[in-house]
């Protein structure tokens, strides 16, 4: 199995990408979110009569550099071409130009989970339960593929047109069999091995699943301050106390996920997602109709077109200028 993966993986030359584009072929519309390096548009092929939207993620070199992040977005574009599943968004295709790198993805009109909780305030055990199983049975997937994710929180799980998820941003995901050692992903969804800089492994997708459980049906997450700093205490302390509202099942497997030592972390044994998914907070839940997307889902976007963008933010055009690399900056996207 590893030895697949590392051809596959080294085999795969982002070159390989499905079709090849340039920013001509598009006609740019909205943009429907903003990230530290660049923007994601909606755009539409010109040649398309259809006019189906896509997303594309547009990325400035200059700034990938300088927050050294080449190696991330060149591993978020490989892993993206790898994975085929249903709660994972799908990549189209990728090119670059001067200025800039381009991820061609799949349109998701829904919207971030992030503002459905947001608007909801929390969400009832059932409706937690719905996406949490969604999750879960990707996270299942990726760990599959010795990859661990290490960014989930509701902004990077969008909503589609039938009201499943979908996983978006790999920008951090890593393949990783023995443990790692960078600092990323978002406070209040840390591991506290991050924090401490003890090595991390696919575990700490686990850890930000108890996170994302409590803050479901908590409506805010468990160790939360205005300052960072304050946050790492908080998490490498692991107290955190409930709201009277979260049922039993329901915090004994936060606790058990919330686990601040990672070798008594739920899912950390050999057969780590297996594990997860017996919980009895999971009881009665069919994985197989999980899978095949056969659940109801308890929210769909109610869409006038296909390119609506009503459940994202409005954003200002970007004016900023925007510079070339120097030569030897622009030869590290050589092999994008
Ligand atoms: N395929 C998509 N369809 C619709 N909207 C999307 C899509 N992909 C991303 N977005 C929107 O753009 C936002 C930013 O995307 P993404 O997180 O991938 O960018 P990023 O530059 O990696 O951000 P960050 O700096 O947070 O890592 C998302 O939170 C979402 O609102």
């Amino acid at each position: 199995m590893e030895k697949d993966l590392e051809k596959k993986l080294s085999g795969l030359s982002i070159e390989d990408a499905k079709e090849s584009f340039s920013l001509s072929d598009f006609n740019l519309s909205k943009t429907v979110g903003t990230g530290s390096f660049g923007r994601v548009v909606m755009a539409k092929l010109k040649k398309d009569k259809k006019k189906m939207p896509y997303a594309l993620k547009i990325l400035k070199k200059t700034e990938i550099v300088r927050l050294k992040q080449v190696d991330h977005v060149k591993t978020e574009c490989k892993v993206l071409m790898m994975m085929d599943h249903p709660f994972i968004i799908k990549i189209k295709g990728k090119f670059k130009d001067n200025k800039y790198v381009y991820l061609l993805l799949e349109y998701i009109c829904g919207g971030e989970l992030f503002r459905l909780l947001r608007s909801e305030c929390r969400f009832i055990n059932d409706v937690a339960l719905f996406y949490i199983t969604e999750i879960a049975c990707t996270l299942e997937y990726i760990h599959s593929l010795d990859i661990a994710y290490r960014d989930l929180k509701p902004e990077n799980l969008l909503i589609d047109k039938e009201g499943h998820l979908k996983i978006t941003d790999f920008g951090f995901a890593k393949i990783v069999r023995d443990k790692t050692y960078t600092l990323c992903g978002t406070p209040e969804y840390l591991a506290p091995e991050i924090i401490q800089n003890n090595g991390h492994d696919k575990n700490v997708d686990w850890w930000a699943l108890g996170i994302l459980i409590f803050e479901f049906l908590a409506g805010y997450p468990p160790f939360y301050d205005e300052n960072p700093w304050e946050i790492y205490k908080k998490i490498i302390e692991g107290y955190f106390e409930f709201p009277s509202n979260i049922e039993t099942k329901a915090k004994d497997l936060i606790k058990k996920l919330l686990s601040v030592d990672p070798s008594k972390r739920l899912g950390s044994g050999s057969t780590g997602a297996a594990d997860v998914k017996k919980h009895k907070w999971f009881r009665g839940v069919d994985w197989d109709l999980v899978y095949n997307r056969e659940i109801p889902p308890p929210w769909t976007p109610s869409m006038e077109s296909e390119d609506d963008t009503q459940y994202y933010d409005d954003y200002p055009d970007s004016t900023d200028p925007v510079e070339e690399p120097s030569v030897e900056d622009q030869e590290l996207f050589d092999d994008f």
